[in-house]
């Protein structure tokens, strides 16, 4: 099973920087910033790791990954969206088939695997 420990300090110590000092604090200053800012920087790090992900750099991607798993972490704290309700619907999902799951949504159409 997958360790999640170093996800879940690393989600007690950006809760915990939420009142820390912006100037010292790289945490607390995008916090301080806002939503929208935080939001954006989301973004960026995902549009990062796409660019990465088609890229042949193992590296690369594995570096923009933590990128993106930190600044997630930030905006689900900003929202105080516990990481463990994130955690509880991964879970629940858990043994469920995408497929099963999209082919049972209400106004579900057939899937066409020709254009
Ligand atoms: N895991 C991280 C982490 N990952 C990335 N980053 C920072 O996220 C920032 C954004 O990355 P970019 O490469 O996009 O930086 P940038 O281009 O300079 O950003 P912009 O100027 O475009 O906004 C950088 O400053 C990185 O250093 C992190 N900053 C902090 N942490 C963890 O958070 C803890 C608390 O950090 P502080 O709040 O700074 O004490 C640390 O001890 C670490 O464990």
């Amino acid at each position: 099973m997958t360790d999640l420990g170093p996800l879940a300090r690393l989600d007690d110590t950006i809760r915990a920087r939420r009142t820390a000092d912006p100037a010292t604090s790289y945490v607390a200053r995008l916090l301080h910033e806002g939503r929208a800012k935080i939001a954006k920087k989301l973004g960026e790090e995902a549009t990062e790791t796409v660019i990465a992900a088609l890229s042949e750099n193992d590296t690369a991607l594995t570096a923009e990954a933590a990128d993106l798993l930190f600044h997630l972490l930030l905006v689900l704290a900003e929202r105080d969206i516990p990481l463990a309700s994130v955690m509880a619907e991964l879970a629940r999902r858990e043994g469920t088939s995408g497929l099963t799951e999209k082919a049972a949504r209400p106004n579900a159409l057939p899937r066409r695997d020709t254009p």
